[in-house]
């Protein structure tokens, strides 16, 4: 990577430095998968190679099993890990109720797997992705190959019915082909610009045939940790609120964000 990182990089490097600090000695965590989990395997592989930090990490998606290997965590499999103390992931929105939308990366299954199969899933997100009410970021909705055209028929027939704003549901390409998942299912991204009522949608949709898992996460999350462009970070916690302000210094201080940015 070279030069000046942007704000929205910044804003992300700073959540997840911070969250970094939720991990302690003996912990099996949850990875996310994303740019923003990028960010905090990296920071994390730091304070394993610098502070000793000895913890075990189940990562959601092969890009950060791979990234976590390279920074040198020690890596199992959730059931190696059965249980974990604590999931650390990105999202691509969330609102007032820390619901969320994820699956911008198609890892939306792993993730909520694991997520679910944790003590606490912590949040780390630039501001930009705090919405009012969820859905301008298209819905994820994985689905198994065979005979996708008709879950997706299903899919813009129900929404109809359901009097969701935008109906239709595009499927994700890589290129010319469609979109693989870690499990070998494609992606189906609904427009909908607006979603109501987030947990029933996120029923309704589990309940048809051909669809595996969909992006919206409800009551799933505890914490987010807000970052800022200028190195402002904020927690919200689901019950208390804004639990704590602060900036991290970071231009100056930190050698893994510099290391990167040059
Ligand atoms: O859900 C995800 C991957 O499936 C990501 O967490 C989400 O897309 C956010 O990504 P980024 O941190 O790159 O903005």
């Amino acid at each position: 990577m070279t030069g000046e990182l942007s704000p929205i990089d910044k804003a992300k490097f700073v959540a997840a430095k911070r969250a970094a600090d939720f991990v302690e000695d003996g912990m099996r965590v949850g990875l996310g998968t994303g740019s923003t989990a990028a960010w905090l395997v990296r920071c994390l592989g730091e304070m394993v190679r610098e502070e000793g930090l000895k913890f075990r990490g189940v990562p959601t998606s092969t890009r950060t099993a791979e990234l976590a290997r390279e920074v040198g965590i020690e890596v199992i499999s959730l059931d190696e890990a059965k249980w974990l103390d604590i999931t650390i992931d990105g999202a691509d929105e969330f609102d007032g109720d820390l619901n969320l939308i994820k699956g911008g990366g198609g890892a939306l299954l792993q993730e909520k797997i694991v997520a679910t199969a944790s003590d606490q899933m912590v949040v780390i997100a630039d501001v930009g992705k705090e919405v009012e009410t969820l859905g301008a970021f298209p819905l994820p909705v994985e689905v198994i190959p065979f005979g996708w055209q008709t879950t997706q028929a299903l899919i813009e027939e129900t929404l109809i019915s359901m009097d969701v704003l935008g109906r239709n549901a595009t499927l994700r390409m890589n290129g010319d082909a469609p979109f693989m998942t870690d499990e070998g299912n494609h992606i189906l991204d609904l427009h909908l610009q607006r979603i109501g009522n987030p947990r029933q949608l996120a029923l309704v949709l589990n309940q048809m045939p051909g669809v595996v898992e969909n992006g919206l996460f409800i009551d799933i999350c505890d914490t987010v940790v807000i970052g800022y462009g200028d190195g402002r970070v904020e927690l919200r916690d689901i019950n208390e609120g804004t639990i704590e302000q602060d900036r991290l210094d970071f231009v100056e201080s930190d050698n893994l964000f510099t290391d990167l940015a040059d």
